[in-house]
């Protein structure tokens, strides 16, 4: 990691603000990632002609909101969900070894958002948090410190989550930014604030455009401008028409080699090439948070979807920590626990605070 004093201008105050940057090495790497992401669950789609291209992405579309991990071998479904559950049990039923396991330890939580504090809905403008949930994150927050990790523009999740107290890292971590309302930033401390591809803007302002005109006549579907990356959407798009989308979404990236292709719930998502996602921000914050190389922390991250495999990874392969995939069906995962739906993500938030302010007495 390199360090870097910047004085960058803030958009909406237009107050010019010190940002200590922590730029890491392997962002500048030589190496071009991959156009397609790495990630097991990913089916790799890029090769072959215009026409199996176009195939592929519309099997990996469907595939992009299982309702339960395909069956292998002769296994029933309900033997299958059994094992599966052996496999990641409930971090409710297992309440009581996560907070053993966390004695001595600082906690630091990490939440997506979409299918974890909010339910998935059809418009993606009214995935709305109940008041319950912001209430269970603003007293987790208090305690633990607490970032949402999402693919969403920031702007966006923090007009969803409205809560000052947090870090909140939207394109899926390529926007980040340290809480606003913070002792950590009185006089003379730096606000963090870290996006390392700013200088995709221009870029993807323009595909988001392009997207929007290649994608009109596709009843259902829906551009989505995440700053740093883009969203199109297919959830109300019929299935017979996914693979003219795919099409002309596949004809668009044809035309930016810079920009990648990654896929959400009944969304495909455009973003750059560089090496970045959820798990790079969770280390990323780690670091800031001056845990790097520690023991002495408990990171958990809850979370549903395909980008959010990249921060359990991190967490399988640092050995530290808990991944909890959120889903109420069998999914190959790097989490290592499950919770089944985002009143259950509430409910163990709750748990988790009760239990930190008994044990402070
Ligand atoms: O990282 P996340 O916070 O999970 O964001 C991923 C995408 O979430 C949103 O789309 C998803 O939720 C929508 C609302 O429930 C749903 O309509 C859509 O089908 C889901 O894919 C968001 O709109 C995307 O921009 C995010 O990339």
């Amino acid at each position: 990691m390199t360090n870097q004093n910047v004085v960058a201008s803030d958009a909406k105050s237009g107050i010019d603000i010190r940002i200590r940057v922590i730029l890491p090495k392997s962002l500048f790497s030589s190496a071009e990632p991959k156009p397609l992401p790495a990630p097991r669950l990913a089916k790799k789609i890029e090769t072959g002609t215009a026409a199996a291209k176009t195939n592929a992405w519309v099997d990996s579309m469907r595939d992009s909101s299982p309702t339960r991990v395909k069956s292998t071998a002769s296994l029933s479904e309900t033997e299958e969900k059994n094992s599966w559950i052996m496999n990641h049990p409930s971090a409710l039923s297992m309440f009581e070894q996560i907070v053993n396991a966390s004695k001595g330890k600082q906690i630091v939580m990490f939440l997506d958002y979409d299918g974890t504090l909010s339910p998935i809905v059809e418009d993606p403008d009214r995935a709305f948090m109940t008041n319950e949930m912001r209430e269970a994150v603003r007293d987790v927050a208090r305690y633990f410190p607490t970032a949402i990790v999402t693919g969403r523009c920031r702007d966006k999740i923090y007009s969803f989550v409205k809560l000052a107290g947090l870090y909140y890292a939207g394109s899926h971590g390529m926007d980040i930014k340290g809480p606003s309302k913070s002792r950590k930033y009185k006089k003379g401390h730096q606000a963090l604030l870290f996006q390392p591809a700013s200088k995709f803007l221009p870029m993807i302002d323009e595909v988001y455009k392009v997207l929007i005109e290649k994608t009109k006549s596709i009843s259902g579907a829906k551009v989505e401008n995440n700053k740093f990356c883009v969203s199109v959407h297919f959830r109300c798009v019929e299935e017979k028409m996914w693979a003219a989308l795919a099409e002309q979404v596949r004809s668009v990236l044809n035309d930016y080699p810079k920009l990648r292709l990654t896929q959400g719930r009944k969304v495909l998502e455009i973003r750059p090439t560089i090496k970045w996602d959820k798990g790079k921000a969770l280390e990323f914050l780690l670091e800031s948070l001056g845990y790097a190389n520690s023991n002495d922390v408990l990171p958990v991250y809850i979370g549903d979807d395909r980008t959010d495999e990249d921060a359990f990874k991190v967490l399988r392969n640092r050995g530290q920590g808990l991944g909890i995939l959120v889903s109420k069906f069998p999914k190959e995962t790097n989490a290592s626990y499950s919770l089944q739906e985002p009143t259950e993500v509430k409910d163990f938030l709750r748990r988790l605070v009760e239990w930190k302010r008994f044990s402070i007495g």
